[in-house]
This record gives structure tokens, sequence and C-alpha cells, in this order.
């Protein structure tokens, strides 16, 4: 170990980067769905889904000449990701996420592969929607969007509850990460009409002022509200007096931006100064200059970022050679904006939140210790209470030490 508790040879960056405990701010629940379950649901529903975009082969046989170095594996993605390809898979997601059974199942498994990957902080978010309870029931018996809230919700109490117990047996898991704590982010997809847009906004902020009156630290919470969904659809001023009337209500905001280049829709996100921004990548300079004179945290998702903007398509599906194109990272890490480092769909990126920190070390030379600090720094921009803030600020820097000290 070297002086300043950092690890020393002892183990490789990437096992020290899956041992830090880690903050998820961006994660769309959806886009985490594993390949296997989603096969499965398709299968269960009788669901037809593409082969373009679902293959069922492992993803380095996909390589035209996959690196021979194992390890390097998981640096390289070719499946076609393009902004344009994720949004024909999230409309195929539908059929088979259709019941509140596989809500409940994609839930969990979302949590377990975010503990699986040592985040000690999640903020997952959601569209929701009317599903069946059943796939085998009829049609018009699809229940209401707050069912679908409630149903998330549960899914993540039912998980905390479960890893509760799990730690108060396992000394050895209590000593390797921390159990993972999720609140949820309701999202407004802007694909939607403005009408379904404020019935989802009147039920959070509903949802929201019941759970005020008996706050608690231990049971998930709706923290927030995101838009997100196709940016060539619709436009943030559309939906903008319901985003205002959330805040009003108490609701933290954070907005997807510049996916693609629109000028005068970034100029009115930033003026609304939401509390965080989702991605922020094709803004005019003016504009990359009023962010950083505001400070307003970006969500950074990197493998996102790298497939959406096609950046590694000239070489061969390099992530590194991708994220090194990357038209702001760089200068974020260097002026230190506020950053979250997020996964965005695990499942369509075949990534996980370990993965993405690897892929930043690696591409900008990053001090893996540094990156763990600025990891710990990002739980600042949740948008959870102070005094759970406080404690898992606490909690992480504890285990941090215990990691170093091992390391
Ligand atoms: C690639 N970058 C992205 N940009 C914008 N919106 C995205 C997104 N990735 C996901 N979503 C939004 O999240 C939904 C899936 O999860 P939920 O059904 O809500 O759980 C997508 O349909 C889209 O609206």
């Amino acid at each position: 170990m070297s002086d300043h508790g950092c690890p020393g040879k002892a183990v490789s960056v990437s096992e020290y980067l899956r041992r830090i405990p880690k903050v998820e701010l961006h994660a769309h629940l959806n886009g985490c769905i594993r390949h296997e379950t989603l096969m499965d649901l398709a299968h269960e529903r009788g669901a037809t889904l593409s082969n373009r975009h679902f293959s069922a082969e492992p993803l380095h046989e996909n390589l035209a000449s996959p690196p021979n170095n194992g390890e390097h594996h998981s640096m390289y993605n070719i499946m076609p990701r393009s902004l344009q390809n994720c949004f024909d898979i999230f409309a195929e997601i539908p059929a088979c996420v259709n019941d509140l059974s596989a809500l409940r199942r994609i839930t969990q498994e979302a949590l377990e592969d975010f503990a699986a990957h040592h985040v000690a902080y999640l903020e997952l978010r959601s569209t929701p929607k009317r599903l069946l309870r059943s796939h085998q029931d009829d049609q018009s018996q699809k229940v209401d969007k707050q069912v679908y809230i409630e149903t998330v919700l549960e899914g993540i109490r039912d998980f905390q509850s479960k890893e509760k117990e799990r730690f108060s047996h396992d000394p050895v898991l209590s000593s390797s990460r921390l159990p993972i704590v999720c609140n949820f982010i309701v999202a407004i997809d802007r694909s939607q009409s403005l009408e379904e847009a404020t019935d989802t906004v009147h039920i959070a902020i509903d949802m929201f002022q019941r759970q005020q009156s008996r706050p608690s630290n231990l049971s998930p919470s709706i923290v927030g509200i995101d838009l997100g969904g196709n940016p060539t659809k619709n436009d943030f001023r559309t939906f903008q007096t319901l985003f205002q009337k959330a805040r009003q209500a108490g609701l933290k905001v954070t907005i997807h931006c510049g996916e693609i280049p629109s000028r005068d829709e970034a100029v009115a996100i930033l003026a609304f100064r939401p509390d965080r921004l989702g991605h922020a990548l094709l803004l005019p300079s003016s504009l990359q200059k009023v962010l950083e004179d505001t400070k307003i945290p970006v969500e950074t998702c990197p493998t996102s970022n790298v497939m959406t903007l096609e950046l590694a398509r000239s070489s061969n599906g390099n992530l590194v050679h991708g994220l090194s194109q990357h038209p702001c990272l760089a200068q974020w890490l260097q002026n230190n904006h506020p950053l979250s480092i997020g996964t965005d769909d695990p499942g369509v990126f075949h990534t996980n939140a370990t993965k993405e920190l690897v892929l930043l070390v690696n591409t900008f030379s990053l001090d893996p210790c540094a990156m763990a600090e600025k990891v710990a720094d990002s739980v600042n921009y949740a948008f959870c209470n102070e005094t759970l803030r406080q404690e898992i600020n606490a909690k992480m820097r504890e285990i941090m030490k215990e990691i170093h000290h091992s390391s």
C-alpha cells in the first residue's frame, strides 16, 4: 500500500475499482434488464424480439476481430447501439415487461446487479406505465401508473430487507461492501403527450407529498423527476410548467440534455437550473461555459455516450479509443466539474458500474484512488435528504479505508 492509503500492486486496478463503494445516479429500470431475463420474459409472453438487437451470442463472439487478452474484452463493444438503435430496443421491451410480475423481477435483478458491483447508493428511474396484473389477464385489465410506482418501491423495499438479513448473518459480506440504499426518480418520456406527462407528474407529486408526512430513511422514497426519452421527439419547453410544478412541490429535477444538438432547448434547460443534468453532451461552447459556471452536476454515462454518439465506430468498437473522443469529459475532469458516473442502461450497453470506472481510468490515465474519491463525492449530488447523505458518506469513507488496508 502507498503512503496515502491507496492500494499498491496487491490487486489489479479493475479489482480495486470493483471493490470500492459506488454511487449510481443515472440508471433506467427497463434499460437494466439482463439479456437472459429479456429472453425468458419474451418466451413466456410469446413476444418476438428482433435478431438484430437481441442476438443470443455472447458479446465478444460478435467481434470481427476479438482482442486476444480476456481482460480487454469488456473494453470493446460493437453491438449496434446508436441513439436510434436504443430507442428501437426500448420500443420492443413493453411486450416483455407487460405485467407486474415482470416488473418485480426486473426491479429485483437490477438491484442485485448494482449491489454485486458494490453500489452503496442508487437512484433508479423509470417511466410509470399501465401494466397488466398478470400477463395472462385480459388487455382491458390494466392497473394504473401509481401501481407501477408502488410495485417498484415494494421491490426495492423487499430487496433492502433481504440485504439487511444477509448482512446481519455474514460478517465477510459486511466487511466487503455496504448494503445498497435505493431511491426512485419518476421519469417522463418526452415522446409521450403532455396529457400523459401531466398525469404522471400529478401522481408523482401526490405520492411524494404523502411520503413527506411519514418520513423514513429505511423505506425507498420518490426523490425526483426526470425528463428522458427520444431526444428527437418534443422539447423540454413543452413540459416546462409541469417540471416547475414538481419542483415547487419539493421534488428534485434532472433533465436529459444535449444528446443531439439542440441549442434553443439547451438554453431553456440551463435557464431552468435543474438540480442535475443527464449527459449534457452536445452543447455549444457558450452553453458549456454556462454549465461550468453554474456548476450543475452532470450525470455522465461513459459507455452510453460512446455508443450513442458512435465514437467507437472507427476503432472496431474500442471503448477506450471512443471515450477519448468524448466532446466534454476531458474538460470536465480537468476543471473538476461536479460529475456522477452512471451506467444509463447496463442491459442495453452491456456494462456495469465497475466497467464504467475502469473505462474512465484507462482512457484518461486517472489515479484509481482519485477516481474512488470522485465517486464517493458524487453522493453530494444525490436527491436524498441530508441525514441519509451524511450517513452514506461516512459509511463509504469507512469502508474505503478498510479496502485500502487490505489492498
Ligand atoms: C440512451 N440514452 C437515453 N436517453 C434518453 N432516454 C433514455 C435513454 N436511455 C433510456 N432512456 C429512457 O428510459 C426508458 C427505459 O426505461 P424505463 O422504461 O423508463 O424504465 C426509455 O424508453 C427512455 O424513455
